[in-house]
């Protein structure tokens, strides 16, 4: 699927080095240094009230990252999915009485724009789980096969006579057999949550899991495969018609695009448990290998007291702050002046705050700069030394707002610097 418009990124002058990072899963800072490309997977929206603020903090936190790869002389492969069927999209496009594939389209498109305005470096793959129903059926029939996965007889579902009789899987629902997987693998579950089963049975419960179903041998057990419903999309597969899991469609896309072991798995903490367990559990199970080697997590964005979401209709917009006149580089530098692993509120006196010091650092770095006293390859080596410490942008912000106080001795360069490790062109 088409992505989005990739932003420039000047070259930079001066040495840099590979970023630490706040890992999940040790709960450590750990070198994101990869061996030759880094590779990145960052969850994908599921398309319906796009581009809210907690969404770009997100995904400008993995920009940044990026930026800082891209700096240290790194390439970079980055992949992103689309989860364009799943039940909240389903359930919005019902409430909203627009057909979910259409509501999915328009709400990424709207994503993509607002993503483009902000600067945000696009996937180099963006993929939708409706473009690879085959290869995640496929996997979950692999795992069938393998005795990680079994079925759950459905009573809802559409009755299906079986192929040939033999086969338990059609026409039901199939799940994931975690203890299974840890017999088979060196996964866990816990792994990357470090969570306790008291703890994972409640946030199963509220991230679309369903512990408490009949019929399944471990309540924390996830459903890889949906069978098909009255009035529910639902596609013809090795195991039976229906529609894939949420989980494991990250899985399959993730090691598609990147392989095992890949550098940085990446999305906000809200994913950490039970989707990002478990997405490793997949992977784990279906090759043998871990997912990734860092699990990085964002804070949440709250709103009006609770955290922004859709579900809750508490949404600060993008395109509605643009459409308000803000400057996108406002919008950029009032996220990036809260660091990504924090958990914050939106006012509207953050893109103030934003707004004022884009207007001091055009004054100060901008076109009709003066030179001032500050070395500015000092100041970019600050600003480098900032980043590399798990993207610390507040430190960075504060080091280029210090050098706009005394203006610094080649403005074009700290410009330069400014645009490709933040983002945002003076
Ligand atoms: N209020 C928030 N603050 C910060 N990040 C958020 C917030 N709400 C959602 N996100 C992050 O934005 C990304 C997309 O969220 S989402 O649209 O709900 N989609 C999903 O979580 C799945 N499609 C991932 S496979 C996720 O990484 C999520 O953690
Ligand atoms: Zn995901």
């Amino acid at each position: 699927m088409r992505a989005w418009q990739h932003p420039q990124i000047p070259s930079v002058p001066g040495p840099s080095t590979a970023p630490w990072l706040h890992d999940t899963a040790s709960d450590s800072l750990v070198e994101a240094k990869p061996t030759d490309v880094a590779r990145l997977y960052v969850c994908g929206i599921t398309p319906y009230d796009a581009t809210h603020i907690g969404h770009a903090a997100t995904y400008l936190a993995f920009d940044t990252l990026q930026r800082v790869w891209r700096d240290a002389g790194y390439r970079v492969h980055y992949a992103q999915n689309v989860t364009d069927v799943d039940d909240p999209l389903l359930e919005r496009a019902i409430a909203t009485g627009v057909d979910w594939r259409d509501l999915a389209e328009s709400q990424v498109e709207l994503f993509r724009t607002d993503m483009a305005a902000l600067r945000i470096i696009p996937p180099n793959d963006y993929v939708a789980v409706t473009d690879v129903i085959d290869e995640v059926a496929a996997a979950v029939g692999q795992l069938v096969a393998a005795g990680m996965a079994y079925s759950v007889p459905t009573a809802d579902a559409l009755s299906v006579t079986p192929v040939d009789g033999t086969d338990p899987v059609r026409g039901s629902d199939v799940y994931f057999d975690i203890a299974a997987a840890e017999r088979q693998t060196a996964w866990q579950i816990g792994d990357e949550s470090n969570l306790s089963r008291a703890d994972m049975l409640l946030l199963s419960a509220e991230r679309g899991g369903d512990p408490d179903r009949p019929g399944k041998r471990d309540p924390l057990d996830p459903m890889l495969w949906r069978a098909a419903r009255a009035g529910e999309p639902a596609w013809e597969s090795e195991v039976g018609p229906g529609r894939p899991g949420w989980h494991i469609e990250c899985s399959v896309i993730a090691l598609q695009e990147l392989g095992t072991d890949f550098t940085v798995q990446g999305g906000g903490a809200d994913l950490i448990f039970p989707h990002h367990d478990m997405s490793a559990g997949h992977a784990a199970a279906l090759s043998g290998h871990p997912l990734a080697g860092v699990y990085s997590h964002t804070g949440m964005v709250a709103y009006q007291g609770e955290k922004m979401s859709k579900s809750l209709g508490n949404l600060v917009l993008v395109s509605v702050l643009l459409q308000q006149g803000a400057d996108a580089r406002a919008i950029r530098l009032a996220l990036l002046a809260q660091h990504y692993r924090t958990d914050w509120t939106w006012t509207d006196a953050h893109l103030g705050i934003g707004t004022a010091r884009l207007a001091r650092w055009t004054a100060a770095f901008g076109a009709d700069a003066v030179p001032g006293t500050a070395t500015s390859s000092y100041v970019i080596g600050t600003l480098r030394t900032a980043l590399v410490n798990d993207l610390d942008t507040p430190t960075a912000l504060a080091l280029v707002d210090k050098a706009a106080l005394t203006g610094v001795s080649d403005p074009a360069l700290l410009a330069r610097a400014v645009d490709a490790l933040l983002g945002v062109d003076l």
